[in-house]
């Protein structure tokens, strides 16, 4: 059997610190296979093992099946736990890890069938005799997994399995992973930072900052349609571009955004959704362009909807099939806090004013509570070279190329922006555009 899972408005709170898990509410359906995405820190491990009675509920309520759970003991929910240090009884043979939670269950009952046909499954029949200490790692976790499976749970709930792996065999997992809780038929909530292994993984995606849920979609709409700044700059590699801009929108002569040195001229007529930026005039927004919406090609090959732009090449990352060009535009990049790592700048320049300990640092640590923060101006975060060289700044927008375009730094090229993959975020980081689809009275 298959559970439903239901978690409304839980929160959890260690002593006295703040909110771990903030109001999280949650429903997966029977049979779903649910991914919980966050960086380090932001609660996932918590919902996870508040599902799994393994910590207790401070606020809100547990749902299995419709039925009231908070107050359920782990193995009255009947739920089987994954985590990433496999965690097998060593002075067991593997045969008998595998069978343990079967033996707990009915210790008269011979289980070699049942604990056979899952080693079968996941491929290790062949190392049932052997010790853990014999197997590699990926093995190791095979065997952690059928001890989960052996018993045929109504949920698995595997708090980033795959971490300790190498990158190859956390491929290969992950698609057996995929491919037997699909024939298994078992609702699944998995944990991850890994925002690629979410999005091959998951039917839904929800994503996690600072405890609180900023949103849950299938992979395809989280990607395409972020609520948030967060959201898009967590899913997708490389790293969506942020820019810090301002809409112009005269009231007579065409709107367009400011990008600081350059303008995006918007198309006439305006479509529905660029309609709608013209209430945020004269204010800051952040624009996210993914880095399929740029592309390096001269003004004359625009398709209709793209319009021109020119960056100076500061650095090309050869990565064989293709190549990511960072490239200045003259703009500044929107930071946000709170991501994993923010993306490797340039890596020549020197900061001026020792650090960023002064006000402008003071203020942007301050602002950390919103979604997106507005970096200092260019000029007072890097350094000139020197009295004879012109200010650097470092780039601000990453493009894909094919591998073969050669491209020399500090020349500049020329892009077209592809409008119909714009996106803008007001101020406190929430998407405007593509419009949201819950603003009352508009078809979207
Ligand atoms: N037993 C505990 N006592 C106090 N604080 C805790 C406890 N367990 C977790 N926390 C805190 O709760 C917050 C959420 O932790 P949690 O482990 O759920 O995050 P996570 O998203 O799973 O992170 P990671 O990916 O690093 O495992 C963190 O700030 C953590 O320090």
């Amino acid at each position: 059997m298959s559970r439903a899972i239901s978690l409304r408005s839980v929160s959890k709170t260690y002593g006295r610190s703040p909110r771990a898990v903030d109001r999280f509410s949650l429903s997966v359906a029977p049979g779903e296979f649910v991914v919980l995405l966050g960086p380090s820190g932001c609660g996932k491990s918590t919902v996870l093992r508040m599902i799994a009675g393994l910590e207790e509920i401070t606020e809100g309520e547990l749902l299995l099946d419709g039925e009231p759970a908070n107050d359920l003991t782990p193995r009255e929910r009947g739920m089987a736990m994954v985590f990433q240090n496999f965690a097998l009884y060593p002075n067991m043979t593997n045969r008998a890890n595998i069978g343990f939670p079967l033996k707990l269950e009915n210790s008269r009952r011979d289980h070699t069938e049942r604990v056979e046909s899952t080693a079968r499954m996941l491929g290790i029949e062949s190392v049932l005799d052997r010790y853990p200490r014999q197997l590699s790692g990926g093995e190791r976790q095979r065997v952690a997994m059928g001890r989960a499976i052996s018993r045929r749970p109504s949920a698995f709930l595997m708090d980033e399995p795959l971490s300790n792996l190498d990158a190859k065999l956390r491929n290969h997992l992950r698609a057996e992973i995929a491919q037997l809780t699909t024939e298994l038929g078992v609702t699944t909530v998995y944990v991850t930072h890994d925002q690629a292994e979410a999005m091959s993984l998951g039917d839904r995606v929800a994503v996690m900052r600072g405890g609180v849920l900023q949103q849950v979609s299938s992979p395809r709409e989280v990607y395409a349609l972020p609520e948030n700044v967060f959201v898009a700059a967590f899913i997708g590699t490389p790293r969506i571009n942020l820019l810090q801009a301002v809409v112009h929108a005269p009231l007579e002569g065409r709107m367009s955004i400011d990008l600081g040195r350059q303008r995006l001229a918007l198309p006439e007529p305006l479509s529905p959704d660029h309609q709608l930026l013209r209430i945020q005039q004269g204010r800051p927004v952040i624009v996210g362009l993914r880095s399929e919406a740029v592309r390096i090609a001269p003004p004359s090959h625009a398709r209709p909807g793209e319009v021109a732009l020119s960056g100076i090449v500061e650095h090309v990352e050869y990565q064989g099939h293709e190549a990511l060009v960072h490239l200045n535009t003259g703009s500044r990049p929107a930071v946000v806090p709170d991501l994993e790592s923010a993306r490797p700048r340039t890596p020549q320049r020197r900061r001026a004013g020792g650090g960023g300990t002064g006000v402008l640092e003071r203020l942007r640590q301050r602002a950390t509570g919103s979604v997106a923060v507005l970096d200092p101006p260019a000029p007072e975060r890097y350094a000139v070279r020197g009295p004879d060289r012109p200010a650097v700044t470092a780039s601000d927008l990453v493009v894909r190329t094919g591998p073969d375009l050669r491209l020399r730094t500090g020349g500049q090229v020329p892009l077209l922006v592809d409008l119909a993959h714009l996106y803008v975020f007001d101020h406190s980081g929430r998407r405007i555009c593509p419009l949201p689809r819950d603003i009352p009275g508009l078809d979207v």
